[in-house]
């Protein structure tokens, strides 16, 4: 199958602060990859240089064009508008007119369960509820891939489970996940593939099960001790 990702020896630099150093990787359509490790090891610099938004200093970069493409964030960017033309302006910027744009926000938002609060002022909602309107926002986009930087850091348990149940099902409906987290019991739940980073290395790169149930190299075994110990 031909990857929609490949980065051969990658490396990104921050200054002289190296974030990504050799890494190599491939990401096919259907895979559902956690990004893993400790704070600083280089999960979202990796994720937004798959979205493109970083230039490697090194090494070789290729993504497949035609695969669209959207990203979450850990706090999405809510404009001060209603929820409604919050979803419709991502839709009008690729080129929707208003009008469809406005119906297709609607079905996106009904698809995640935010219809409700279409004409509620988008900066008022919780941080659940906006986390739901970006993936609405995304959804409407229908993404091939989509992209998302520990989505769920700083959501209560129940909007946690709520956008988990979100993007299982985005997933399912044959989106290719990429996600960064913290959160190992959301990377069993979620993902397929593990990769774990430390100090911008690529250190594993392995199915979910074979992560938890090891072996693994002893930086990735300590650091799964640590946070599970
Ligand atoms: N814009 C930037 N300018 C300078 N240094 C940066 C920048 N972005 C990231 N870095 C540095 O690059 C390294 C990797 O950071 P990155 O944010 O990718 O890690 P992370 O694994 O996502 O961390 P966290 O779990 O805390 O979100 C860190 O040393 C960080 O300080």
């Amino acid at each position: 199958m031909t990857p929609l990702f490949s980065l051969d020896a990658v490396s990104v630099r921050f200054g002289r602060v190296p974030a990504l150093s050799d890494c190599s990787l491939r990401i096919c359509a259907g895979d559902r990859l956690a990004l893993v490790g400790s704070n600083g090891s280089g999960k979202s610099t990796l994720l937004r240089t798959l979205h493109g938004l970083i230039a490697p200093a090194k090494g070789s970069f290729q993504m497949d064009a035609r695969a669209r493409q959207a990203m979450l964030f850990q706090r999405p960017y809510m404009l001060r508008a209603s929820v409604l033309h919050n979803v419709a302006l991502g839709l009008w910027l690729n080129s929707v007119p208003w009008t469809l744009a406005k119906a297709q926000a609607l079905q996106a938002l009904e698809r995640v369960g935010l219809a409700d609060l279409a004409g509620r002022n988008a900066k008022a909602l919780s941080g659940g509820q906006q986390q739901r309107v970006a993936l609405a926002r995304a959804w409407a986009l229908q993404p091939q891939v989509l992209l998302l930087d520990e989505p769920t850091s700083s959501l209560d348990p129940a909007a946690k489970r709520e956008v988990e149940r979100l993007m299982a099902e985005f997933a399912d409906a044959g989106m290719t996940l990429i996600f960064s987290s913290h959160n190992l019991g959301q990377v069993k739940r979620l993902a397929s593939r593990v990769v774990y980073l430390e100090q911008g290395r690529l250190v594993a790169d392995l199915p979910t099960h074979a992560f938890f149930n090891g072996p693994l190299p002893v930086a990735a075994a300590n650091f799964l001790k640590g946070e599970l110990g």
